[in-house]
């Protein structure tokens, strides 16, 4: 080989366009490692509107070392079931939203399709929107200030980056993450002893002192950013997993998809909840000038990164999401009509502030979506299916042994939705369901719904499985000699 093929194939193998569309990835194209993901999953967690979650912790009432101890404890539960999805990907080489056919049947898994495409875009917005006017902040610290014209410029900044590395795939993604992480790491790492050196933060102080008010703080945090993070991510897993090499082990698979996730999202929710703690107040863009004035630079690169490392995962698996719901046109062109729905939900977040300002309001009630659809894919994958898939039939009407349209799966996830609305408890009257209102705003949402509806979809395929068996009994019976 000369040295013009091993260039050759090293721009290849970094940050070529990414063909692939829903089919499964060949197994001769499936290179990426673990540590690769651990970066991208890493990079998607590096975000801003995470240390302004660890806060939501001290605004409800906990003190530090409640807060800090839900958010760890919490993440390693919901972390750990995101590592598990990425095992499916990994053991198949399938899109997520694909996989999701074999319980649904390949028309039922329009539903599940065509919500994750609009979650995917709602989260470009709200993760593009949460920087806006921390960026405008540190501007202005430096001297920089533009107003309204301003926050639209770096908006669209923002926006063109992303698009245009979503729009390249896979492979692009994964080599920004791989060089760009590792720098906001070290960023990350001075900002913490910054912050911990200026501040000083009351560990035990909390506003919520009775037990019963503790326990709803904390069930509501734990849904918010303990393990509700993990959830949030279910349902991209398998949609770069698929590219793992075939002969990397399931545990590394796992472990470092879970903690490529678990350690920027503690770390930084703990640095929120920290900052919050030695009130400077909750005001992200309050909280991070206060702390970090004097290193502006790194801070802005920082800020700035996180929402596109972010939505590049966002984009890219909207457009999956797109094609597995039977889109027919190119990836790419689907990303592109996916970054432009985008730009006018950032439109929206900016012009009607407080509509966004509600994100607490967001996670909640995209968990109670979330949670039941889950659930249902893991029961169906890890226990009914005992861990594998015919591939070839996700692509059939056979996905489902019950036709293209699985009923039971769908009934499930129906009953499990209103599981998880009833133990819920957001802002807004609409969110707040009748057990979470009569258990003293408690919110077991994810816990109410995930349980609901795969308890419902197992119950369900075991008699299903039985009464076949059961009619074939009835007909030998019958055929027999009297
Ligand atoms: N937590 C998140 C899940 C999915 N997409 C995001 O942007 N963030």
């Amino acid at each position: 080989m000369s040295i013009n093929d091993l260039a050759g194939s090293e721009t290849q193998g970094t940050s070529r366009f990414d063909e692939h569309g829903i089919e499964p990835i060949p197994h001769t194209a499936r290179d990426s490692t673990p540590w690769q993901q651990f970066w991208i999953w890493s990079g998607a967690n590096i975000a801003p509107i995470n240390w302004v979650l660890g806060a939501l912790g001290v605004t409800l009432g906990l003190s530090l070392l409640e807060t800090l101890a839900v958010i760890a404890v919490g993440n390693l539960a919901g972390c750990a079931i995101f590592g598990l999805f990425n095992v499916m990907g990994h053991r198949t080489g399938v899109n997520q939203m694909v996989l999701s056919r074999a319980p649904f049947g390949r028309r039922g898994a329009v539903v599940p399709g065509v919500v994750q495409g609009l979650l995917t875009m709602g989260w470009v917005g709200v993760n593009t929107w949460v920087v806006l006017d921390l960026v405008l902040a540190v501007l202005g610290q430096m001297g920089i200030h533009g107003g309204t014209g301003l926050k639209y410029l770096v908006a669209a900044i923002i926006m063109v980056v992303q698009l245009g590395l979503a729009l390249y795939g896979f492979y692009a993604i994964r080599t920004f993450e791989k060089y760009t992480v590792p720098i906001t790491v070290l960023v990350m790492m001075i900002m913490t002893v910054l912050a911990l050196g200026q501040a000083d933060p009351s560990w035990t102080a909390a506003t919520a002192t009775t037990p019963a008010a503790k326990i709803t703080a904390v069930t509501q945090l734990l849904t918010a950013i303990g393990i509700g993070w993990g959830i949030s991510w279910l349902p991209y897993s398998a949609d770069y997993s698929r590219f793992i090499k075939v002969q990397a082990s399931g545990r590394s698979v796992f472990w470092s998809t879970a903690l490529g996730t678990y350690v920027p999202t503690v770390w930084l929710a703990a640095l929120g909840a920290c900052l919050a703690g030695a009130g400077s107040g909750t005001d992200p863009s309050g909280l991070v000038i206060d702390a970090f004035g004097v290193m502006a630079i790194p801070v802005l690169i920082l800020i700035m990164h996180g929402p596109v490392a972010t939505n590049i995962l966002n984009l890219y698996s909207c457009s999956l999401a797109a094609l597995s719901i039977g889109v027919r046109i190119k990836r790419w062109k689907v990303t592109l009509i996916a970054g432009t729905v985008a730009s006018a939900v950032l439109l929206v977040f900016v012009q009607a502030d407080s509509f966004a300002h509600a994100f607490d309001q967001w996670m909640g009630s995209i968990l109670v979506w979330i949670s039941p659809w889950a659930s249902i894919v893991l029961v169906d994958f890890f226990i009914l299916r005992r861990g594998r898939a015919d591939v070839p039939s996700l692509y059939r009407d056979d996905a489902s042994p019950y036709g293209p349209v699985n009923h039971r799966a769908l009934i499930s996830l129906g009953l499990g939705l209103i599981a998880a609305w009833s133990w819920q408890f957001g802002t807004v009257p609409a969110a707040q369901g009748p057990i979470a209102r009569a258990l003293g705003e408690t919110d077991f949402s994810w816990l109410s719904g995930s349980l609901v509806a795969g308890g419902l979809y197992y119950l369900f395929a075991v008699r299903g499985r039985r009464r076949p068996a059961g009619v074939q009994d009835v007909m030998r019976e019958a055929a027999l000699p009297r």
